[in-house]
């Protein structure tokens, strides 16, 4: 297949340690999970808690496994903080990525977000006030702005439980920002999650889209968790998420479209579930294996 040399397959090590819940995957180490990746076929990786935060070291454990850092997720608190302190952080969060090579922030805002909380994933996500979508979309375009000054972008991360979860919200957010300071990130398995149609939301805006998560979701799981009324972290505790392949998702139509907009960057594949049920390193081979033979990449 042509088109496609401009993509660069990574894993997210969230499958073998998770940052949402530590618990998940504490006895993985980071040795471990960046040989398993790189093993697996991919050559890129974001970035989890136990990776050393110099840059040198970093790189030092990477560059003989042949892996790049792709990005690494970003909590602002634009809503419900001074913009001052998610600036701060904002700045060191970016020269970290810059130092590491990376071209895309991942920034999600966390502000009421409630997919830490232990309770309805549906009913208790919060919807943002007027001067609440003021304050994101300002922001979100002075992050724009500092991560530009290091040639960099920033990706939106729509995400369950959040503000900016629904077509509607993700919508409102590319509507009142900047094309040229925000863009967005996709993931497949919070759409679906979500019950949005990804499809669509790629062909919408496909020009913003500047990384992209691959996650599947189990149907019988989802069933589950919608009737329980599940929060998120027990919702990924019981195996709502799996990796491309294994779920609901059929990702053949999903990889055409990226392919014919000519798609230039990460795809990334982030299947957070139970290590000690999901072995990570299985899992990964999975993946590489299913987006081989759809994609041929
Ligand atoms: O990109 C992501 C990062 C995680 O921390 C998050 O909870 C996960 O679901 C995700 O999509
Ligand atoms: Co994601």
């Amino acid at each position: 297949m042509t088109d496609t040399i401009e993509i660069k397959l990574g894993i997210a090590p969230i499958a073998w340690t998770n940052d949402d819940l530590p618990e998940l995957g504490k006895e993985n180490t980071f040795e471990q999970c960046i040989s398993e990746m790189a093993l697996s076929g991919f050559t890129g990786t974001e970035i989890g808690n136990k990776y050393p935060k110099d840059p040198i070291v970093l790189k030092s454990y990477l560059q003989p496994r042949k892996l790049e850092v792709a990005s690494a997720w970003f909590s602002a608190y634009l809503t419900t903080e001074p913009y001052e302190d998610t600036q701060a952080a904002f700045i060191e969060h970016r020269d970290f990525l810059h130092a590491m090579g990376a071209g895309v922030i991942v920034v999600s805002e966390q502000g009421h977000s409630i997919q830490g909380q232990a309770v309805d994933l549906f009913t208790e996500k919060p919807i943002f006030t007027e001067n609440e979508w003021a304050s994101l979309t300002t922001g979100l375009e002075k992050l724009g702005h500092l991560a530009a000054e290091k040639n960099m972008k920033i990706v939106y991360h729509h995400h369950m439980g959040t503000g900016v979860q629904t077509t509607a919200e993700i919508d409102r957010l590319m509507t009142e920002t900047d094309p040229e300071l925000v863009s967005l990130l996709f993931d497949t398995g919070h759409l679906v999650f979500s019950g949005e149609d990804p499809i669509e939301i790629y062909k919408q805006y496909h020009d913003r889209i500047h990384h992209i998560h691959f996650k599947d979701i189990r149907q019988e799981v989802l069933s589950d968790v919608l009737a329980s009324k599940d929060s998120f972290l027990t919702g990924v505790k019981k195996g709502v998420f799996t990796v491309p392949g294994d779920g609901l998702i059929d990702f053949k139509p999903i990889v055409e479209i990226i392919t014919s907009h000519h798609y230039k960057g990460w795809v990334v594949v982030e299947a957070e579930q139970d290590p000690s049920r999901a072995n990570p390193f299985e899992y990964a081979l999975k993946a590489r294996h299913y987006i081989k033979n759809i994609w041929g990449i």
